[in-house]
């Protein structure tokens, strides 16, 4: 029975019972699952209870009008195949009915031939379809990349989805890593703004007044530098989204005039007077703990309470066992691609090893090991050697001074490793001697 069903489940729809009997013979002979209907209202009610892949339909049911039938048929089940069965004399309906959204159509009397290429063509045909469905439901997870089954992940992007669509400020929390730019940009991609812009500005990277200008944007010579009229983001942002990553370092002299701009939209650019305004939604993510940063007078508490209307908080990758392998084969499939190497599979050992690292940099982390593995590997199974995951830092590791590397390398280990040692990004800045917003910036350019 199921395995008539997996072939194809068809509807007869006709009011002659011995039609009816001649077709499902047939139809059952070639190992389909078939129901049949003499009337609409008997058709209406099995659509109701079970699912079709075609139907073919007598036009001439009795009082009731084939293409209203068909008509209903549509809206009850878009995704059935319907092949109208029809007298030579009615072929012109039959032409209606396909302009109304029928398949194809049958002139009887028809030949048991005929009627199985019709039934076979048309589920060939739903079958692509459902096919195509499902790959295209598989590119739009590929696309986000986002889903997951670690139930605490699951948790938040189901919220995430259903908050998505309303105009609500949301911050999203995590450790360094853990994706809330990827989870911000699938917000603005579920939204109703996904046509208008996804704006993103890196806080810590600017002091306030190249962030002021940055956001409201200048005119020509309001302060040193400024050689043309900028728009600013979020004029650039009008209409879509504004995604303040690292809100934390958003500047605390400039925080008052985010504050007027997120509760009344109003604005101005530096050296215009003119107050404009922009239909922005606001996204904002932090690792850093804001309570603690309002206890300690650097971050405004009025400003906290306007991006916190929706908290997301996303699990670190050493909490999401569920994930870890399903995300590392994602990156191997995508990098061995990238890079054209024959690496196809992690070995058992190496599996074991994924699934017991502590992931301190979480996603990113993850990402960086498979792509250096996908690289190093020279067979189609990826080893545990090749993950080079023995101590806290993946790059294999620390380098001796005066080895054959180059500065952009040292430097690199050299941050990897004061960052693993420093309690904070303010405390590993000060051991470096950069400000934060350089380690900012290093931090990205190195993937760490
Ligand atoms: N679900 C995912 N699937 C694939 N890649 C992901 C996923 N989540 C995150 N990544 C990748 O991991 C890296 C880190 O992600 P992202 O920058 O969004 O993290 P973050 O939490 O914003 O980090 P930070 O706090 O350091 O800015 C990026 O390279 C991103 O593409």
């Amino acid at each position: 029975m199921q395995q008539a069903a997996d072939n194809g489940r068809i509807l007869l729809v006709d009011d002659e019972s011995a039609i009816l009997r001649t077709f499902r013979y047939c139809l059952e002979d070639e190992g389909y699952s078939v129901a049949t209907a003499n009337s609409a209202a008997q058709a209406e009610t099995l659509l109701q209870r079970q699912v079709f892949d075609l139907c073919f339909l007598d036009l001439r049911l009795g009082a009731d009008n084939g293409l209203d039938v068909l008509a209903q048929m549509r809206v009850q089940a878009p995704w059935m195949r319907v092949v109208i069965v029809t007298a030579l004399s009615a072929v012109d309906i039959a032409v209606d009915a396909i302009q109304a959204g029928a398949a194809d159509y049958l002139v009887k009397p028809c030949s048991p031939d005929q009627l199985r290429l019709a039934a076979a063509k048309q589920l060939e045909v739903r079958q692509l379809a459902a096919r195509l469905e499902a790959l295209e439901g598989e590119v739009r997870k590929l696309k986000d990349g986002l889903d997951s089954h670690c139930p605490a992940m699951m948790a938040v992007l189901e919220t995430a989805r259903q908050v998505a669509d309303t105009d609500a400020n949301i911050l999203i929390l995590g450790e360094s890593g853990t994706g809330k730019g990827e989870l911000a940009r699938a917000i603005h991609a579920w939204s109703r703004r996904a046509k208008k812009a996804c704006v993103t500005i890196n806080c810590p990277s600017l002091n306030a007044e190249l962030m002021e200008s940055e956001l409201f944007g200048h005119t020509r010579g309001s302060f040193t530098g400024a050689s043309e009229n900028t728009l600013g983001r979020v004029s650039q942002a009008d209409g879509g989204t504004l995604f303040l990553d690292e809100i934390g370092d958003f500047p605390l002299t400039l925080q008052p005039k985010l504050l007027r701009f997120i509760q009344d939209k109003d604005y101005e650019r530096i050296g215009d007077p003119v107050t404009r305004r922009a239909d922005v939604r606001i996204l904002a993510a932090t690792n850093l703990d804001l309570d603690e940063m309002v206890r300690a007078g650097r971050f405004r508490e009025d400003l906290l309470y306007r991006l916190n209307v929706i908290t997301l908080k996303l699990p670190p990758l050493r909490e999401r066992h569920e994930d870890i392998l399903m995300l590392a084969e994602r990156f191997l499939a995508r990098f061995v691609v990238d890079y054209a190497r024959p690496a196809r599979a992690f070995s058992d050992e190496a599996r074991v090893a994924l699934l017991n690292y502590r992931w301190p940099g979480n996603i990113r982390e993850l990402r960086n090991v498979i792509e250096r593995a996908s690289i190093i590997c020279p067979q189609e199974s990826v080893e545990l050697s090749h993950l080079g995951l023995g101590g806290e830092a993946p790059s294999g590791g620390a380098p001796r001074i005066g080895a054959a590397l180059s500065l952009e390398e040292l430097e690199k280990a050299h941050i990897a490793a004061v960052l693993a040692a420093s309690a904070t990004l303010d405390l590993a800045a000060k051991t470096l001697g950069i400000d934060a917003s350089t380690l900012y910036r290093k931090r990205k350019q190195y993937n760490l």
